[in-house]
């Protein structure tokens, strides 16, 4: 950064408009994804894109009944700058097998699409997977096959595993 310019803004800066979303909300939100995924299956195994997509893919799963889940680990946001996309670690052989080569039958799970880059790299290596989030940003949104709540774009999602409760001073003491 050149001295004068503006300090450059993080995605959830940028975002300025937050959304939290409780346990209990993302459970339920969760549960409502499945209804709309056991018209679509039944399914192999699902795919959980680590990290987010962990929690989601185990409430799907259990959901649907299915006992075989996979992980696609990438990492992209550092906390909330998203850089190069580095894919950790790839689907299993196993899973491969089960989804004949190109995802046939086999759901990914993720917790949101955003831009869009994860699901897009994911997508390229099963082309034929049914890919389920449960908050789309309309950048992200054509990507995916289905999801819950469409959020805009200038929305940080803040996720319950990356939240605490903590004092809120009241709206009169000067609060925001
Ligand atoms: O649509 P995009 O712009 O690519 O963003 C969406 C991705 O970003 C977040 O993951 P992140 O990379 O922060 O990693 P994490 O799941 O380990 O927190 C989120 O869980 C999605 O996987
Ligand atoms: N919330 C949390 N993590 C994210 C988001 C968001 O809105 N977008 C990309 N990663
Ligand atoms: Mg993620």
């Amino acid at each position: 950064m050149m001295a004068g310019d503006a300090p450059e803004l993080s995605a959830q800066e940028r975002a300025g408009r937050p959304f939290p979303v409780s346990w209990d909300q993302f459970h339920r939100d969760c549960r409502a994804l499945t209804w709309r995924l056991n018209e679509v299956g039944p399914f192999h195994a699902v795919i959980a894109i680590t990290r987010g997509g962990l929690v989601p893919a185990a409430i799907v799963a259990r959901e649907l009944g299915v006992r075989v889940i996979d992980t696609v680990c990438i990492a992209s946001y550092d906390h909330d700058k998203q850089g190069e996309l580095q894919v950790l670690k790839g689907i299993s052989e196993q899973a491969m097998k089960l989804g004949g080569g190109t995802g046939k039958g086999l759901l990914i799970v993720d917790d949101l699409v955003d831009t869009g880059k994860t699901g897009k790299l994911v997508r390229e290596m099963l082309p034929d997977a049914h890919f389920a989030t449960v908050y789309a940003k309309p950048k992200g949104r054509p990507l995916v096959d289905t999801f819950i709540t469409e959020v805009s774009q200038d929305t940080w999602i803040f996720f319950p595993w990356d939240t605490a409760l903590s004092y809120h001073p009241p709206l009169r003491d000067g609060a925001a």
